[in-house]
């Protein structure tokens, strides 16, 4: 097909891509996961079974066998027109989407001790398409980009601000496509324009964060430095006394040793011992699993109080929204994350909760609440699609 746009997210392990006919419709997507390990595999919506990978396949490899596989199915016999990725940290330097060339990518390469776990695999993604689509603009879309605006009471840490000047130490903010997209998408429900509409956005997934936004644009949010800070993840700690990191030291971890349990062993994980899994966990907990419980409480109790501290950002606030894998399947979640918010006036139906939803089937609010509750679903994909256009080609895209 002619004029098709891919977008490519990598991960750590993983490799997702998702193709846009000219009008945004996705056509199809896949991904690729375990990659560099011995039982890499990938998949493509619309295709029988799963796509060969050689074992320890890298995300070059993966990309190679998505792509042909899309070119089986006659999706992509010609090159896209422009090719989008989600690049994690854009530090100070990127306020919108940008052209991908030499300058972009040292300024990419800049940001990665910033964002380790990141960066260096947006780049690896960005090497393997170049290597396949040599003459398509490739654009990278910045996690950072939409939380530039935040006010420097926000973003500053009370540290010596030597850390800042010298070493760029803020809260820069993650998932910002995300919330960006929830801002539209509330002021289109509620018939407003996102210039006017404020909302405290909540991006539960594997990664989890929440931001206040005022009139449109972003002015507090709970990840900082790095996508560690915040919220409960499914592997992620989230907030944690800074002094913990001495202690540990005490008990002979090095600063290696505490960043990998902080980011990959905490979260939902560390606390269940079992899984990062919401869906699992649910089960885990209805099947009388008392510390699957637990972390689903703990998960909830913080949630609700960002929550609370965002409103400390807003004037007025026009909805509470909840997105992501977590955010738009589970409403046990929603529930008690409300339930605690009682004395600021939440409330939620059950019934609009648990079937979501009412009007234009997002909204869950209950009848007295002071509140609107939406649940909307995200689309990082197809944002990353329309900026990719946008910058690959000005004037063509709204
Ligand atoms: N029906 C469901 N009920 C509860 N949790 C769910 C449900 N569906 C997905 N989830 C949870 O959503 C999370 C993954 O979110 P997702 O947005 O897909 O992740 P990512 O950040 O990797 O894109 C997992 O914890 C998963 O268990
Ligand atoms: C920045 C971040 O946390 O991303 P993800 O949710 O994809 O892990
Ligand atoms: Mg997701």
């Amino acid at each position: 097909m002619e004029g098709t746009i891919l977008v490519v997210n990598c991960g750590s392990s993983s490799l997702k891509v998702a193709l846009f006919d000219p009008q945004l419709k996705k056509l199809t997507s896949g991904l690729a996961e375990r990659l560099g390990k011995g039982d890499a595999f990938a998949s493509l919506k619309g295709s029988s079974g799963p796509i060969e990978l050689a074992s320890k396949a890298n995300h070059e490899d993966a990309f190679r066998a998505l792509v042909s596989a899309l070119q089986d199915q006659g999706l992509l016999d010609e090159a896209p027109v422009a090719i989008g990725h989600r690049v994690v940290h854009g530090g100070e330097t990127f306020r919108e989407a940008a052209l991908i060339n030499n300058d972009v990518l040292s300024a990419i390469r800049d940001c990665a001790g910033l964002a380790p776990l990141h960066n260096p695999v947006n780049l690896l993604g960005i090497n393997a398409t170049k290597a396949l689509f040599p003459d398509t603009p490739q654009v990278a879309v910045f996690d950072t980009a939409f939380h530039q605006t935040l006010p420097e009471a926000a973003y500053l840490y009370a540290l010596p601000l030597e850390f800042y000047w010298d070493w760029g130490v803020r809260r820069y903010g993650f998932h910002g496509t995300s919330h960006q997209f929830m801002a539209h998408e509330a002021a289109r429900l509620l018939e407003k324009t996102p210039a006017t509409t404020s909302i405290i956005s909540a991006h539960l997934g594997n990664g989890c964060s929440i931001t206040a936004i005022r009139d449109g644009r972003s002015v507090d949010t709970s990840m900082g430095l790095t996508p560690l800070e915040g919220l409960v993840m499914g592997t992620r700690s989230g907030d944690v006394d800074p002094g913990l990191v001495d202690f540990l030291a005490t008990k002979g971890m090095s600063a290696e040793e505490v960043n990998r349990v902080l980011n990959n062993e905490s979260g939902l994980l560390g606390l269940s011992g079992q899984t990062n899994d919401m869906r699992s966990l649910t089960e885990l907990a209805d099947h009388g699993h008392e510390p699957s419980q637990t972390a689903i409480d703990v998960f909830c109790f913080r949630l609700a109080r960002y929550i609370g501290a965002m409103m400390a950002s807003l004037k007025h606030l026009d909805a509470l929204v909840f997105t992501g894998g977590i955010g738009e399947n589970s409403s046990r979640v929603r529930k008690k994350v409300v339930k605690h918010l009682g004395l600021f006036g939440f409330s939620i139906d059950n019934e609009l909760n648990n079937h979501h939803g009412g009007i234009s089937k997002a909204h869950i609010e209950g009848a007295d609440s002071r509140f609107r509750i939406l649940v909307i679903p995200t689309n990082e994909e197809l944002v990353i699609a329309r900026e990719a256009l946008a910058a690959a080609r000005p004037g063509t895209a709204g």
